[in-house]
């Protein structure tokens, strides 16, 4: 990899920092979406029990884990592979498709979460590359790919990856719907025409020091669903609710783990929340995983859904528009910034009588 070194811009605050030894979750739900393969059109029981497991998992702990998910295994394996030998190139080779503050697909090696540099360097695409000219988020982001020159391998993969990813999201999107009790399609059309969604390439390099520092710093996604790829090493933990402990997701091959974002807490006006989670780096292994952020059309204005609001259980939060949101969080993330990241706790109304 790149040349990575403890300094400062690396260090967690104290009380960020991971305790030497993490318990593992248990009681984690993994769902078998095997029964959704052979639902037929008519068959809705089937249907409805899975979307019930899926919300009691979001609720319970605002993510789960799939498998029998139809990506197949192939495919994972192919842009595992090639995620692999993205990283392995020489640091030259990777500064070719690097990423910039106005064109934001391909390589970086200092992300910041929370104003504090994480312990890994990312690749990221776009799963549907836009036909020209370049989508523009709010006139400022390109989602244009860049893809790295003589590794026509490293491209075929990651497009057949994003395609069968894809399906599961809205297998997924269909399942979170019925289980708020509304229609199988009623958020696709948030996804509609070109949508923000974007892959990305995760490689967390061995660490001198795990104990200061983090892969990823404790943060919540910002989408809607992200359908997270992790290879067997193990690092990636989320703060339990029942007693706000922060606990290790043990690696389950052929599985997906799903986190339940910001969005689906916006939309769903806090009937599910979503997960606070980090990584965690090792002083042996580098660990790679790869997150499909599921983002609805930049257009969309992110608000509780009409049919979960009524008098007694009031919108909690304001409409806000995504394109906007996303590009400021993007842009604080390429850099230190002296405020503080935009949140969904911004939009969030007072309600009388309901104490967050
Ligand atoms: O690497 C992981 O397991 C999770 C990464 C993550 O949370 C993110 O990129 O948002
Ligand atoms: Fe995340």
């Amino acid at each position: 990899m790149g040349s990575f070194s403890m300094d400062e811009a690396f260090v967690q605050a104290p009380e960020h920092r991971p305790k030497p030894s993490v318990a593992e979750a248990d009681n984690i739900r993994i769902i078998d979406l095997s029964p959704l393969l052979a639902v037929t059109d008519g068959d809705e029981t089937v249907f409805d029990a899975l979307a019930a497991e899926v919300g009691r998992a979001s609720q319970e702990w605002g993510f789960f884990m799939v498998t029998n998910h139809g990506v197949p295994p192939g495919a994972v394996a192919r842009a595992a592979e090639a995620q692999r030998a993205f990283f392995a190139l020489p640091p030259e080779r990777k500064a070719a498709v690097a990423r910039s503050e106005a064109a934001q697909m391909g390589y970086y090696a200092s992300e910041h979460t929370k104003d504090v540099r994480d312990w890994k360097e990312l690749f990221d695409l776009v799963p549907c590359q836009p036909s020209p000219p370049s989508a523009t988020v709010d006139g400022e982001l390109v989602f244009d790919n860049k893809w790295p020159e003589e590794m026509p391998e490293f491209r075929e993969a990651l497009e057949v990856y994003g395609e069968a990813v894809k399906d599961l999201a809205f297998k997924l999107l269909e399942l979170i719907a019925r289980s708020l009790g509304l229609r199988r399609d009623r958020l696709h059309g948030f996804f509609k025409g070109q949508t923000t969604t974007f892959i990305r390439l995760n490689h967390y390099p061995p660490c001198s020091s795990p104990d200061l520092t983090l892969g990823v710093g404790c943060h919540k996604d910002a989408g809607a669903l992200t359908i997270l790829y992790q290879d067997n090493v193990g690092g990636l933990d989320v703060l339990r609710r029942s007693d706000g402990e922060w606990v290790r997701v043990k690696p389950v091959p052929n599985s997906f783990v799903i986190n339940v974002g910001d969005i689906i807490q916006v939309w769903s006006n806090d009937r599910y929340e979503s997960v606070e989670h980090r990584v965690a780096v090792n002083m042996e292994k580098e660990r790679f995983s790869i997150p499909f952020f599921f983002y609805p059309a930049s257009s969309t204005m992110v608000e509780p859904l009409e049919e979960l609001v009524s008098e007694e259980s009031p919108a909690r939060y304001n409409p806000y528009n995504w394109g906007d949101f996303f590009s400021t969080r993007k842009n604080s993330n390429f850099k230190k910034l002296e405020v503080e990241n935009v949140q969904i706790a911004h939009f969030r109304k007072n309600v009388p009588g309901h104490v967050q």
